[in-house]
């Protein structure tokens, strides 16, 4: 079956707004393929150790972020795909988005999402402390739920030319340590084919939600 306009359902968080501008990057790329791509918070208590949030880039980023809803559980489950984007924290994804995946759990046990297609981006510090890692972890937990991942392939040509984020795991930034590097035309443009690339599969790929055989 082929869907008209999948709603695809992009889920972040972000402090200083690169993952922010990689989430639009993914919403325009949904559009370019005639897809409803809508932005969700994942929200949830973050310590605010090391992050500036006296600075203007931060208060911008968050004026916008105050805007987008928070994602519920129906939210997910009545999505066609789902992508999630992270700021690296310590290799990984935030406490906000692991909550966010945890408040999925449900959906987990009801297979609300097997066979659905996935994807992920993030914004990380440095090149090679942790971009990579942030979105496997964001990607094995779309596995744990039977999801069908898309990642980046190197037909998309602002992979070969990038020098800075992105990689074929999925869309990424690197910003620097203290994050103040801002989103490329590069990374936004690889960010933008994965938003197309998930909405083109989403109309394609079938999914197949079953309630989980086994436990109770
Ligand atoms: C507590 C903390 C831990 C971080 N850990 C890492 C890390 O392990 N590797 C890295 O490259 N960047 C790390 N960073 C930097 C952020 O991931 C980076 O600034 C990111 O681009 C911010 O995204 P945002 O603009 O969406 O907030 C860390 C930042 C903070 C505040």
């Amino acid at each position: 079956m082929s869907r008209a306009a999948p709603r695809i359902a992009i889920v972040f968080d972000s402090r200083y707004g690169s993952t922010l501008a990689l989430a639009q990057a993914m919403q325009a790329g949904c559009g370019d393929e005639n897809a409803d791509g809508v932005l969700y918070m994942a929200a949830g208590f973050e310590p605010e150790v090391g992050v500036d949030s006296e600075r203007d880039q931060y208060v911008q980023a968050q004026r916008t972020i105050d805007g987008i809803p928070v994602a519920s559980l129906e939210d997910i489950r009545a999505a066609d795909a789902l992508v999630m984007g992270s700021p690296t924290r310590f290799g990984h994804m935030t406490r906000p988005m692991m909550a966010f995946l945890e408040r999925i759990g449900p959906l987990w046990r009801e297979g609300a999402l097997i066979g659905k297609v996935g994807a992920a981006f993030t914004s990380t510090g440095g090149m090679h402390s942790g971009h990579e890692t942030t979105l496997l972890s964001l990607i094995m937990t779309m596995f744990q739920h039977g999801m069908v991942v898309a990642g980046v392939p190197h037909s998309v040509e602002a992979l070969i030319e990038t020098r800075f984020g992105g990689s074929p795991l999925g869309a990424g930034a690197v910003t620097t340590f203290n994050g103040r590097r801002e989103v490329d035309a590069n990374e936004l443009a690889i960010a933008r084919a994965l938003g197309a690339r998930v909405a083109r599969l989403a109309r394609q790929v079938e999914p197949e939600p079953a309630p989980l055989i086994g436990p109770s």
